[in-house]
């Protein structure tokens, strides 16, 4: 049976952050996963997981400036001094919350630059995974799909296991978001096959509205037996944009046999 992490960033969003995590516990789930916690000082996030008693499975390294359209720094060249910044930060929060996974942000880029910033993002990766090694953290590396997210350095799970196999480090690892990868790549349960050895991380979401994964195009009930399959035991991230109050939407996980 597959065990879930709510994704706090989009789950129980109709509430403020740090209520999410009451709000996870008390929809039954144990883990959390999230994009940005830097407005929360760490011993505000660490009591609120202590006193609901949630572990944070998951985070991302700061997007940068949003506004500008930077959505990560870890590809961007002339930008090697901010991301070692947001690395950091990342790191402190991590192992101030006990948590084992950080999504490393790589960064929107023009295709004419694609080259010379892949080669960044493979420096900076593979010197803050020798720093997350020794805290035991892995980093996790995310392919976005380009309607989501136009001119995204890495945008197809495949092009990510090449660059995995480039920074060389074994604790790096593909997040493979079944949501994106659907959308650019499809043949999902192959390719689950296929990197199974790097799978570092899975999260889920319908295609292609992001709803919750009862609708659409993909058989999730096929997806989590290909999971088990491939041995895939960690916690899956419910990643979707619920179509109304996330506890209403929770049915999905009986109809599909997995609560
Ligand atoms: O959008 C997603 O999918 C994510 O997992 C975020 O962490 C980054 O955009
Ligand atoms: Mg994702």
């Amino acid at each position: 049976m597959p065990s879930f992490s709510a994704n706090i960033a989009f789950l129980f969003a109709d509430r403020p952050f740090l209520d999410r995590i009451d709000a996870a516990k008390a929809a039954g789930f144990d883990k959390v996963e999230c994009h940005f916690p830097y407005e929360f000082p760490i011993p505000v996030l660490r009591e609120r997981l202590a006193r609901a008693g949630v572990a944070m499975t998951g985070l991302n390294t700061a997007p940068g400036d949003v506004a500008r359209g930077e959505w990560g720094l870890a590809g961007m060249p002339g930008r090697e001094a901010d991301f070692a910044v947001h690395w950091s930060d990342a790191l402190a929060y991590a192992q101030a919350l006990g948590t084992g996974k950080i999504h490393v942000m790589a960064g929107v880029v023009a295709p004419e630059a694609r080259a010379a910033a892949l080669d960044t993002y493979v420096a900076n990766i593979r010197r803050a995974a020798r720093e997350a090694a020794a805290a035991g953290v892995t980093i996790l590396l995310e392919p976005l799909n380009v309607r989501d997210k136009p001119d995204y350095l890495v945008s197809r799970s495949d092009e990510i296991a090449d660059l995995i196999a480039r920074v060389g480090e074994a604790n790096v690892k593909l997040l493979f978001d079944v949501y994106h990868v659907q959308i650019m790549e499809g043949d999902l349960i192959r390719r689950l096959e296929r990197h199974r050895d790097v799978i570092g991380h899975v999260q889920i979401a319908a295609v292609p509205s992001r709803h919750e994964p009862d609708e659409g195009e993909v058989a999730y009930r096929a997806i989590f037996d290909a999971l088990e399959a491939i041995g895939y035991h960690e916690p899956i991230g419910l990643e979707y944009r619920p179509r109304g109050r996330t506890e209403d939407g929770l049915g999905w996980m009986r109809a599909l046999g997995v609560a």
